[in-house]
């Protein structure tokens, strides 16, 4: 039976505070600075589980058995080859165009590739496949443009170790994998984030997973989402040094600029996040020898706090824990779409559990039944 009853419209500017649906994945607390997977502190599992796991929660909304995260393990590993027009796609593509660019046209066009599109029941099995196989576009385009060769697909490697295999060609540090599993893991969903929701209003009009992904990368590509955190560590190079900070950033507020890194529509106090990714940062900067990147971007917080009451968010220090990884800055936020892909997978599953189209309304500023003037009578 469709509503007869009058809607009452509503308009807040971007979609602010309204409530776009219900979801059982992630709570993100803004007031409080919190967030929860499935009911599940991201603290305990940041602390307690694997990439895989969260996946699994992710996708199946509990956490696994033992055999059932070996099956999903087996399930993915097996799932890393691409199909040879993709790598034909990476080696004729301009190599200017960034990983974002080749990894959204790559997953549209793996869609050509996969008649299982043609079953809707098949979503899920789509979805693991996004998973399994966005690792290896990124991995294997950004190769293709650098002229390196291509690393064999193993199936002895976890996700993270995987990725690290592909992209660097030589056998992954456990100590960096276990960086990247824990960047995935926070990384993994964020409620009805900007690439979230587009992917969900995608699959609401009942097309197919790699639609939804599509628009899913494109919509994180942006400076205001995913992209910042490439945006970040090209601020911080061009501020260079400590001593140049203060400066840099009032010259930035002055002129009504944005701090790459810093504010949310939802968090009111910290990211709950970006501590964790501070602690890995301060750690692996050190590591490398290279700790002033941590020490400028800890001072762009205090006074982006202090000046705008604004904090760090994901994609803030996150940029710190891939550049001390040696990952090209080209690729940071390629990587948070690899981390990405299994929120999104469930949640365009959970919106076809219940779905309804996404339809709003506009807002109309224009004129108001003008005069038509035929053109011929204007001469
Ligand atoms: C994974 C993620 O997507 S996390 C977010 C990644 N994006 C960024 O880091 C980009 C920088 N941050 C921003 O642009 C914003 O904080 C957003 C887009 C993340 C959230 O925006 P909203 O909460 O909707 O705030 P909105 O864009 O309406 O801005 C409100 C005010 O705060 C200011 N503001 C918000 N963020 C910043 C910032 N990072 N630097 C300077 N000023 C800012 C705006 O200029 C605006 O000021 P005004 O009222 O004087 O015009
Ligand atoms: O929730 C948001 O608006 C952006 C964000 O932090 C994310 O997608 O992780």
């Amino acid at each position: 039976m469709p509503d007869t009853e009058p809607i009452k419209p509503i308009f807040t500017k971007g979609l602010k505070g309204v409530i776009a649906n219900e979801s059982e994945l992630s709570d993100v607390r803004g007031e409080e600075g919190r967030l929860l997977y499935v009911g599940y502190e991201i603290e305990d599992l940041v602390e307690l589980c694997s990439h895989e796991e969260i996946i699994f929660l992710l996708l199946n909304k509990r956490l696994p058995t033992v055999e059932e995260l070996a099956g999903l393990q087996q399930r993915l590993r097996n799932d890393r080859d691409l199909p040879q027009p993709i790598l034909d796609f990476f080696k004729t593509a301009t190599k200017s165009a960034r990983p974002m660019s080749a990894l959204r046209t790559a997953v549209s066009m793996l869609g050509m590739y996969d008649d299982r599109t043609k079953d809707p029941s098949q979503m899920k099995e789509i979805g693991l496949s996004l998973i399994a196989k966005i690792p290896v576009m990124v991995a294997y385009y950004h190769r293709i443009c650098e002229g390196l060769d291509l690393p064999p697909i193993r199936t002895d490697l976890d996700e993270a170790s995987h990725f690290l295999w592909l992209l660097k060609g030589t056998e992954p540090d456990p100590n960096e994998a276990e960086i990247l599993d824990t960047s995935f893991i926070l990384h993994a969903d964020h409620g009805m984030n900007a690439s979230t929701f587009a992917a969900r209003v995608t699959i609401s009009t009942l097309t197919d997973m790699y639609s939804a992904i599509t628009t899913a990368i494109g919509t994180l590509k942006g400076p205001l989402h995913g992209g910042a955190n490439e945006a970040v560590i090209d601020m911080l190079k061009e501020i260079g040094e400590e001593e140049n900070v203060e400066s840099y950033i009032d010259g930035k507020l002055e002129r009504k600029e944005r701090i790459m890194g810093m504010g949310h529509r939802v968090y009111r106090t910290l990211d709950p996040r970006a501590p964790h990714l501070r602690r890995i940062a301060i750690r692996n900067c050190q590591h490398i020898g290279e700790p002033k990147w941590i020490r400028m971007s800890d001072k762009i917080a205090k006074i982006v706090r202090e000046r705008k009451k604004l904090n760090a968010n994901v994609d803030f220090y996150s940029a710190s824990v891939y550049y001390s990884l040696g990952i090209p800055t080209k690729l940071f936020t390629a990587i948070f779409a690899i981390a990405r892909s299994s929120g999104w997978v469930a949640q365009l599953l959970e919106q076809l559990e219940d779905n309804t189209i996404y339809r709003p309304l506009t807002k109309y500023t224009g004129p108001s039944e003008p005069m038509f003037v035929p053109m011929i009578d204007m001469r």
